[in-house]
């Protein structure tokens, strides 16, 4: 016997010796041995062996045991299937996969153990039931691929049906990408290292290199999609691109088991589209969620009153991707504006209150899994399209205009949902009572035999009561008995010789008679017969909605982004917002900015400040004391191009913003322990990115830099960094320093100006004024500001002296000014004083009356002092 026969052999004792039931949970484990098995076993799913293990932990359940197999106990743990939705929520969130095996055989009429199937695997990336989702954020499932030029992405949502890819070059971009989709699950071919953002995500999967192969990637897009090529799509040439859409649509089949019919596209989304943002940028810049985690006090929280969940959702995709293509983006500020304008917004935003999250709804339909109130809401959705499209009609907007036409008709379905259901359907299908009773007459005829039985039944206890003479017989009935005439069981006695026993209980005896049993048959199978009834009227509504699936989802797109152009209507009234202005010449004008978060959280009134890039300023070195607003400052001008750029109005009095293609931010962070990097790393890693990267048409925010290191090393970096983005950069650099040396860069012609802020003191306090002013600030407060925090009044009377002793010095020691030019000339750099000996050997010096010879002399003496 070989090796192999010997170990198949043993394997095949193994088995026999566990009973039936394990050995279909092997073979079930065997398929999918990386996720947790969820076995159906009466109304639980059951877990075993190490799946009961990390349940039990993850989900906070208790592990049992049931039995032995192959003579050791089987550890055990299970979730009620009542219950399960709850349980699965919790392990998506937590990244973990699950795989559902259900009976597929009926257990009273299969012979010995009834059959089971892995029906589905749910996964953190491709859940679409309504429990399992995030309600105003997408869930998506990411593929990557690479090859020697870059990264392809493919990703999808599945609840939506969007599916869609890009190709990068580089990790930088790739990282940019994770931080923008933030998907809830990626797959990564399992071959050699890759960088840390992507494997340490939480939901992240390793699959066989050769799934993400771009060849098979083709075949399987175009087999999906029925197509002979994809030059439609314009994926064609992105081999990357295609072979993580072919690694992810496997991934897709193989969790799904079933049709995907809601898919109908695939398209690039290319990153030049869109202003770079990187994943430093959108975390500084606190977008949608801040570092402690919080959301409402973001960008998001402030401009998210979209009505529907699919409009809170695509608000969140624009405010991540900023658009380049001034005419969509300009589009969008006419849409708003003339939304506005005739006061159309708000009638808009109250007749959405009924919407629903029809962009779900339509998978659901497509993927056969709508429940009746799906198809409610779905009903109330459609009943309000002629009055959207009457409200849109005067409109002078050509993208309201084009909206208007995307929502199309859909007189049909909208009658079809309307006659079909009842006003308020239940929750689930399966108990019938979805459809109203005129819709169909055989279902209205099988409802009035059982509706009917009611009365029947009255009549029946009367007669029985007469004809017996017992007064307290009742007529009943239950699910596992049926029908039953009931006589207490001091009566019992007094029962007609037709009754014939049914059951026994301790104060009763139950019985049925001919009669009754002829009812009962009928009764039953009407009811059951309106059921099977309504199951084939719930399929064919659905196989009708299906035929016009495409055009209601573009009906749902069409809402959705109403939704959003009307919450920037509504935002832009309540807010006093501005359309701002985007031009073809390049540089950036703000009148009377504000800061939309922190305008939002403060009790007290907004100090609003200008913004002026033009051909002579490129960059404004922003000083001023702790707490004066240079951070609020910079960051408002970021926010307000941003804005400008997903088609919202701004917080400002104007805006007219030239072309932007990134923008870059370096504002302090705490250290990033979780990646080992101290702050002084993360902040020159963002810093070096920014130099690398930032353009001409670029918008830069450096707050502080060279904080994290000695005094020198930081001024020196400082300055080296200020005068690189303003000489070889060229971009629109907020430049915010605490190093006063660093105003001596602005001067004529090196396109670099000094702004301030200040501060006022009154007595003990210290009034910051938030007004942003022309030049360098002449003091700091650094030590006002440090006894407002209640630092001890007499460390702060020592800094004091301190401070007074090393202003001192620095006045004894004079420091070059530095101009652009020492960029070339490093040696020049300003920063660290000549020796005093050179400098008082050097005042000694009277030139005029130095031969030229002593001139030498003393020159090579005032070297040797250095
Ligand atoms: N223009 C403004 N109008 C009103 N209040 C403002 C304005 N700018 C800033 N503030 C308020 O001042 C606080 C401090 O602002 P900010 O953090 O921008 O100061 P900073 O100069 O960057 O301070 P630091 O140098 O300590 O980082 C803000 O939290 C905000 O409440």
């Amino acid at each position: 016997m070989s090796l192999k026969e010997k170990e198949a052999a043993a394997s095949a004792r193994a088995q026999a010796e566990h009973t039936p039931l394990m050995r279909q949970f092997f073979a079930a484990k065997a398929e999918h041995p990386d996720v947790l098995l969820f076995f159906r076993m009466g109304d639980f799913y059951e877990l075993f062996f190490d799946d009961a293990r990390k349940a039990a932990r993850l989900l906070d359940i208790t592990l049992t045991q049931r039995g032995s197999s192959a003579g050791q106990p089987i550890p055990m743990a299970g979730v009620p299937v009542h219950a399960c939705e709850g349980y699965l929520a919790r392990l998506v969130a937590l990244g973990e996969s699950v795989a559902i095996c259900e009976q597929i055989g009926d257990p009273a009429t299969s012979k010995g153990i009834v059959d089971r199937k892995v029906v589905r695997v749910v996964t953190p990336g491709t859940v679409t039931d309504e429990a399992l989702l995030s309600e105003r954020r997408d869930t998506l499932l990411l593929a990557l691929s690479r090859d020697k030029r870059g990264y392809g992405l493919a990703w999808m949502d599945l609840a939506s049906g969007r599916f869609l890819v890009n190709e990068v070059d580089s990790d930088d971009a790739l990282e940019a990408e994770l931080a923008r989709l933030e998907p809830a699950e990626t797959l990564v071919p399992d071959d050699g290292t890759w960088p840390p953002t992507v494997l340490e995500r939480t939901g992240a999967r390793r699959r066989p290199p050769w799934l993400f192969d771009a060849d098979t990637g083709r075949r399987q897009l175009l087999q999906f999609f029925a197509l002979h090529d994809l030059t439609g799509f314009g994926i064609e040439d992105r081999p990357r691109a295609i072979a993580a859409a072919g690694a992810l649509l496997g991934y897709v089949e193989e969790t799904q088991k079933q049709r995907l019919p809601h898919i109908g596209a695939i398209a690039i989304e290319a990153s030049d589209g869109a202003i770079a943002m990187n994943a430093a940028t959108r975390r500084h810049l606190e977008l949608d969620t801040r570092v402690d985690g919080d959301t409402r006090t973001t960008l998001l929280g402030v401009i998210d009153t979209t009505i529907t969940p699919m409009g809170g959702r695509l608000l969140r995709r624009w405010l991540h991707r900023p658009l380049r293509d001034r005419r969509i983006v300009g589009e969008r500020h006419h849409a708003v504006a003339t939304l506005a304008d005739a006061r159309a917004e708000s009638t808009l935003r109250e007749s959405f209150r009924a919407l629903g999250d029809l962009e779900r709804i339509l998978t659901r339909i497509a993927l056969r899994s709508a429940r009746p109130r799906d198809l409610s809401t779905l009903r109330d959705g459609l009943a309000l399209l002629p009055g959207v499209r009457a409200l849109l009609a005067p409109l002078d907007s050509p993208r309201l205009q084009a909206l208007a036409a995307e929502l199309g008709e859909h007189a049909a379905n909208a009658h079809l949902l309307a006659t079909a259901l009842v006003p308020q359907p239940p929750v689930l299908a399966r108990d019938g009572g979805v459809f109203a009773d005129d819709y169909d007459a055989d279902l209205a005829e099988l409802r009035r035999l059982s509706t009917n039985a009611d009365q029947f039944l009255v009549d029946l206890e009367a007669r029985e009561r007469a004809a017996t003479g017992i007064a307290t017989l009742k007529v009943g009935y239950n699910r596992v008995h049926g029908y039953f005439i009931e006589i207490s069981k001091g009566q019992s006695v007094r029962a007609p010789t037709h009754y014939t026993r049914r059951q026994t209980l301790t104060g009763a005896e139950r019985y049925i008679t001919e009669e009754l049993k002829q009812f009962e048959d009928k009764v039953l199978s009407a009811r059951e017969r309106s059921l099977a009834r309504e199951k084939l009227l719930y399929d064919g509504l659905l196989d009708t909605l299906n035929r016009d699936l495409d055009a209601l989802k573009r009906c749902a797109g069409a809402l959705s982004e109403l939704d959003v152009l009307a919450c920037f209507a509504e935002r832009a009234q309540a807010l006093d917002w501005a359309r701002p202005e985007l031009r073809d010449a390049p540089g950036i004008h703000v009148e009377r900015g504000r800061h939309p978060v922190v305008e939002a959280v403060r009790d007290e009134p907004f100090e609003p400040n200008d913004l002026v890039f033009d051909e002579h300023v490129r960059m404004r070195v922003i000083t001023g004391p702790n707490m004066g607003g240079k951070s609020t400052y910079m960051r408002q001008n970021a926010l307000i191009v941003l804005l400008a750029h997903i088609g919202s109005f701004v917080p400002a009095a104007r805006a007219v913003i030239g072309p932007i293609d990134r923008i870059l931010t370096r504002i302090g962070a705490g250290d990033d322990l979780a990646r080992g990097q101290s702050t002084f790393m993360v902040e020159m890693a963002e810093t070096s990115y920014i130099l690398h990267h930032a353009t001409a048409e670029s918008l830069v925010l450096m707050d502080e830099i060279g904080r994290g290191t000695s005094t020198y090393d930081g001024l020196a970096l400082a300055d080296a960094c200020a005068r690189h983005l303003a000489a070889v950069n060229r971009s629109y650099t907020l430049f915010a320093t605490h190093y006063f040396e660093l105003t001596a860069l602005a001067e004529p012609g090196s396109g670099i100006a000094n702004v301030h802020l200040d501060a006022v003191e009154h007595g003990d306090a210290l009034v910051f004024m938030h007004a942003v002013k022309d030049g360098p600030a002449n003091r700091s407060f650094g030590l006002q500001v440090a006894a407002l925090a209640g630092l001890p009044k007499a460390v702060v009377r020592q800094a004091r002296g301190r401070l007074a002793e090393l202003e001192q010095q620095g006045r004894d020691a004079p420091v070059m000014p530095m101009t652009v030019d020492a960029l070339e000339s490093p040696q020049q750099f300003g920063l660290f004083a000549p020796s005093s000996a050179a400098i008082e050997a050097l005042a000694a010096i009277e030139p005029d009356e130095l031969t030229p010879r002593q001139a030498l002399e003393a020159l090579y003496r005032l070297k040797g002092l250095l």
